[in-house]
């Protein structure tokens, strides 16, 4: 009686997050725009992001020793769920996040806060149901975009330097096809900025890339990686249609068909590079690799190994991909590659 009790009771509470996800809570639509508590951990972090029951949850059991509640009714996950993908010993935070629905980003359900957790993303993750229509993409993709995310995107080509005084000052480097002069100031006024100095460098730019530019701050620029699972369930030339699509893989997780390529292509969106230390006269350890950016430098490479190192650093010797020969001798500014071995040298 009681254990009967006690599950209506667990139930009902679950009916009510449940209920709280499609609905603005007291305090409602405005508010909440925090993420989730999870803090980050690791050398990179990717949100999974999809409609209910797209699969996420399954996909994050697959490729992560986390355990999420995977079932086949609609907001089975409640908040986000952390998981940690070892890739060539590199730690990647995988968060599996409630379903969202239209309107989130106006605050319907826990859409915000969703929303915000993608947000503080390296690397977006939009798993999509291969066996729904087409518009789920783009109808996701217009959530992400009314919070200032913009997928696969760089940042506008245009520079804009607020002033004390002195009007606007408006350049264009080459005839603007979608922008005028009249247009930019007109913008800037409804932003109030009355002071500043534009140069807009690239042709192609529109009205939005200027806004963005304006809102730069709110803006935030992340790569995204379109999965679509479920192709267990779909014809084999909607499967081709849907591959070769840009930025985009197929996978089941139920038939465990495609999972590794998607982690290999989501490893290679990160970008992240792998560099094996070596000291003099020992074999390199290729069990602990340090983790950098792309674009890092052996300065970056000695700041992970200790604050201090490049003060006492005299020259590092590279074999591998960036090298120009093994061992090649450089300095602190030698732009590391993927899986290069490095020994530092100090004074
Ligand atoms: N046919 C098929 N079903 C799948 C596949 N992957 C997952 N499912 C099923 O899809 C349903 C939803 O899976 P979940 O992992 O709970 O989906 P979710 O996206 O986490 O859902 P929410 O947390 O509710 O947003 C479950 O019944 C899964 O068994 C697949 O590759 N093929
Ligand atoms: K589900
Ligand atoms: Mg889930």
């Amino acid at each position: 009686m009681r254990r009967t009790q006690s599950k209506e009771q667990s139930n009902r509470k679950l009916a009510r997050l449940r209920a709280q996800l499609l609905e603005p809570g007291p305090g409602g639509a405005g508010t909440a725009g925090t993420g989730f508590d999870v803090s980050k951990s690791g050398d990179a972090r990717i949100a999974l992001v999809g409609f209910p029951s797209v699969g996420k949850s399954t996909f994050l059991s697959k490729i992560t020793k986390t355990k999420s509640e995977i079932a086949a009714y609609a907001f089975t996950t409640l908040t986000a769920i952390p998981g940690v993908l070892e890739y060539g010993g590199a730690e990647i935070q995988i968060l599996d996040l409630p379903g969202i629905i239209e309107g989130a980003a106006e605050g319907k359900g826990r859409g915000r806060q969703v929303i915000s957790a993608a947000k503080t993303s390296d690397l977006v993750v939009m798993i999509l149901d291969a066996t729904k229509k087409a518009e789920q993409r783009s109808q996701l993709e217009r959530e992400l975009y009314a919070v200032g995310i913009r997928l696969n995107k760089e940042p506008p080509n245009i520079y804009l330097k607020p002033k004390k005084a002195g009007g606007m000052k408006i350049t264009f480097q080459t005839p603007p096809k979608h922008l005028d002069e009249k247009m930019l100031y007109n913008i800037l006024r409804d932003y109030k900025m009355l002071n500043c100095e534009v140069l807009v460098r690239d042709e192609n730019a529109t009205v939005d890339d200027f806004i963005d530019t304006i809102m730069a701050s709110h803006r935030k620029y992340i790569k995204c990686l379109y999965v679509y699972n479920k192709i267990d369930s779909i014809s084999l030339p909607h499967l081709n249609d849907l591959a070769r699509e840009a930025h985009t893989c197929v996978m089941s997780c139920e038939l465990d068909l495609g999972i590794s390529d998607v982690v290999d292509r989501c490893w290679e969106e990160l970008r992240l590079i792998r560099v094996y230390t070596k000291r003099k006269g020992i074999d390199p350890d290729f069990s602990e690799a340090l983790i950098v950016r792309h674009g890092s430098t052996i300065e970056d490479v000695c700041d992970q190994v200790h604050r201090t190192l490049k003060e006492t650093f005299k020259y590092a010797l590279v074999w591998g991909a960036s090298a120009r020969h093994v061992p090649q001798r450089v300095g602190l500014s030698h732009v590391v590659a993927d899986e290069d071995v490095v020994s530092i040298v100090a004074k």
